[in-house]
C-alpha cells in the first residue's frame, strides 16, 4: 500500500483460516487499520494479491459484503435514532442474504441483550456513553450474522467489565456462531486472553506470526530467573530456566530463597520487536523472526494447528 510515494505497507503476507480470532497488534501508524480497510473493500491497494473468503475484496460484490461484519474504529451518525430502530433498520438490509445455515439477521432483542445494552434500546444514540456507544459499533457490525468480522480497536474506551462482557461476547461469536475474527487492539492482554494467533504489524511488515506462547519463545526467548542467596538478590536470563534452577539448586540447596521464575510475557515479545522497529532493525527483527520460524518453530506452530479450535 502505497500513499503518494510512502509505502506503508510492503510485504505484507498472512493467511487466516476459517473459525480463528487473530489479532492484530503494532504501534501507533503501523498500518494495521489500512490493512483492515484493504481486506473489508474499503480501501484499494496498489499492489500486491488478496482475497477474503474466496473473493478479492477489491470486486466483491453485495452477496460478499453481507457476509462480512465491519466495526470501523469509530463512527458517530443517526445521534438521533435509537439502538433498537436503527439495528432493525440495519437489519432488513441483510434479508435477502438469509440461508437456511445463517438466517440474517439477528434478531434484535437477542442481539441488544446479547451486547448489555438492553437498559439503553429506547435511548437516542447521542446520549449513550462512549462504552455504551461502542456496543452499538459491535452489534451494528454483527447484525447481518457475518461469517468473518473485522473489529478495529473494539474496546477502547470500555471498562474492565464492559471489556471482560466484550470478551465473553467474541468467544461465543467464535464457538456458537462460526464466526472467523480478524481484531486489531492495543491491549496486549486482550490480545492474549482472546486471539488464537497474533501477528505484529511493524515497519510496514509482518514481524511476528504465532500464538502468544510461540512469540513469547521466539523473540523474548529467555525466560526471568530471581533468587536471593545469603540475603544478596540475583537476577539472571538464561535460555534453559529449567535447567538453571536445577543446577542453582545442585550448587546451593536450601541457601537458595525468594524464588521466582517468569516466562517472557507478550508485552515483552511486543516492546522487544517495537523497539527494534523504532531502532530503525524492523528488517533485522523480521529476518531474525523468519528465520527462527523455518528452523525452530514451524513443527510446534503445525502441532498448535492440529490441535487447536
Ligand atoms: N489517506 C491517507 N493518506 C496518506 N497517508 C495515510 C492515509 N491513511 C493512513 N496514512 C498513513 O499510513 C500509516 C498507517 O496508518 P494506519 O491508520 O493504517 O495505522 P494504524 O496501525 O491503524 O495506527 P493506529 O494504531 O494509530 O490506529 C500512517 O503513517 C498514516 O499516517
Amino acid at each position: 500500500m502505497r500513499y503518494g510515494t510512502k509505502d506503508v505497507l510492503r510485504g505484507v503476507e498472512f493467511e487466516i483460516r476459517p473459525n480463528e480470532i487473530v489479532c492484530l497488534l503494532g504501534p501507533n501508524g503501523a498500518g494495521k487499520t489500512t490493512t483492515i480497510e484493504i481486506l473489508e473493500g474499503f480501501r484499494t491497494r496498489s499492489a500486491g494479491e488478496v482475497e477474503v473468503l474466496g473473493v478479492d475484496p477489491a470486486t466483491g460484490d453485495e452477496d460478499w459484503r453481507a457476509r462480512t461484519g465491519v466495526v470501523l474504529q469509530s463512527w458517530r451518525d443517526h445521534a438521533r435514532w435509537t439502538p433498537r430502530i436503527l439495528l432493525r433498520h440495519l437489519g432488513q438490509y441483510y434479508t435477502p442474504y438469509s440461508t437456511p445455515e445463517r438466517t440474517r439477521p439477528y434478531d434484535v432483542d437477542e442481539l441488544i441483550k446479547m451486547v448489555g445494552l438492553g437498559e439503553q434500546a429506547d435511548q437516542k444514540v447521542l446520549t449513550l456513553s462512549g462504552g455504551q456507544r461502542r456496543r452499538l459499533d459491535v452489534a451494528i457490525g454483527i447484525i447481518g450474522r457475518p461469517e468473518l468480522l473485522f473489529l478495529d480497536e473494539p474496546t477502547a474506551g470500555f471498562d474492565p467489565h464492559a471489556r471482560r462482557e466484550f470478551h465473553e461476547l467474541v468467544q461465543r461469536l467464535s464457538e456458537l456462531e462460526e464466526t472467523t475474527i480478524l481484531l486489531t487492539t492495543h491491549d496486549l492482554d486482550e490480545a492474549e486472553k482472546l486471539a488464537d494467533r497474533i501477528l505484529i504489524l511493524a515497519a510496514g511488515r509482518i514481524v511476528a506470526d504465532g500464538t502468544a506462547d510461540e512469540l513469547a519463545r521466539q523473540i523474548a526467548g529467555k525466560g526471568q530467573v530471581r533468587w536471593s542467596r545469603g540475603g544478596e538478590q540475583f537476577v539472571d536470563a538464561p535460555a534453559d530456566a529449567t535447567r538453571f534452577v536445577r543446577e542453582l539448586f545442585a550448587e546451593y540447596g536450601e541457601e537458595i530463597a525468594d524464588l521466582e521464575v517468569r516466562r517472557a510475557s507478550l508485552e515483552d515479545t511486543y516492546i522487544t520487536l517495537v523497539q527494534q522497529h523504532e531502532g530503525g532493525n524492523a528488517e533485522e527483527a523480521a529476518d531474525t523472526i523468519e528465520a527462527r520460524s523455518s528452523t525452530e518453530t514451524h513443527s510446534n506452530t503445525d502441532e498448535a494447528r492440529e490441535g487447536g479450535r
